[in-house]
């Protein structure tokens, strides 16, 4: 989970030529690409966004008649116009209120590459890891719409097996993707749920049989 700095990383390297705030960039662009998820005009709430990387490619293919809503602990700065983004962590008890403002209406799409900071525990690292995992997919209920998409980024340990199952339940497909731009030794894999099924209405008790 360490993230090592090294400008001799190819994709460091090509994030900076191409302008792009980080290299995770990448990542979202392969599952973009891989599974034509986003269309322009579409609405997208990033979770765990800064500095913006993964902001930068889904602006730029909702394009100007769509919006994406990047929330972190961390400020970001400096987006075009078809981003909004606010200083947001999200397990904010007014979450839900503090979003209305930046989009009003539910999202086509929801991202999330958020990531604890590490302790260098690794059991910690990964409860702390797969609890963001966690809310950002009880987060859908309120804030994705029927049919919509969710992407999270998890780490393969204690609590996938359990994680992958409750997602199985919430989207008709569930996958599981590794970029290229993850680093070797990563543990991290990007679960991908598609076309979210809406909450079921609670059944109406059945009728009593005449007579
Ligand atoms: C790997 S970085 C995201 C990089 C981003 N996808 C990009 O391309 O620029 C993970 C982010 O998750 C954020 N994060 C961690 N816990 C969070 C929380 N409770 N609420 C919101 N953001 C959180 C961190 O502040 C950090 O900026």
């Amino acid at each position: 989970m360490t993230k090592s700095y090294n400008p001799k990383d190819p994709f460091f390297k090509k994030a900076k030529q191409e302008g792009l705030r980080a290299r995770s960039a990448f990542k979202i662009q392969e599952i973009a690409d891989r599974l034509k998820l986003y269309r322009k005009g579409m609405a997208i709430l990033d979770l765990g966004a800064a500095p913006g990387g993964w902001l930068q490619i889904l602006a730029r293919i909702v394009g100007p008649s769509g919006k994406v809503v990047g929330i972190d602990l961390q400020p970001i700065r400096g987006m075009g116009p078809n981003v909004k983004t606010a200083v947001l962590d999200i397990y904010a008890p007014d979450l839900d209120e503090k979003l209305r403002e930046l989009h009003d209406g539910a999202f086509d799409a929801i991202t999330s590459d958020m990531a604890p900071k590490t302790t260098g525990i690794k059991a910690t690292d990964e409860a702390r890891s797969i609890a963001l995992a966690e809310h950002a997919l009880a987060l859908c209920s309120r804030l994705l719409r029927p049919g919509g998409s969710f992407v999270a980024k998890v780490f393969e340990g204690s609590g996938f097996e359990d994680y992958l199952r409750e997602a199985k339940k919430q989207f008709d497909q569930v996958k599981l993707i590794r970029p290229e731009a993850t680093r070797g030794r990563s543990f991290e894999i990007y679960v991908v749920g598609i076309g979210f099924r809406a909450a079921q209405a609670p059944q109406a008790p059945a009728e009593p049989a005449n007579g």
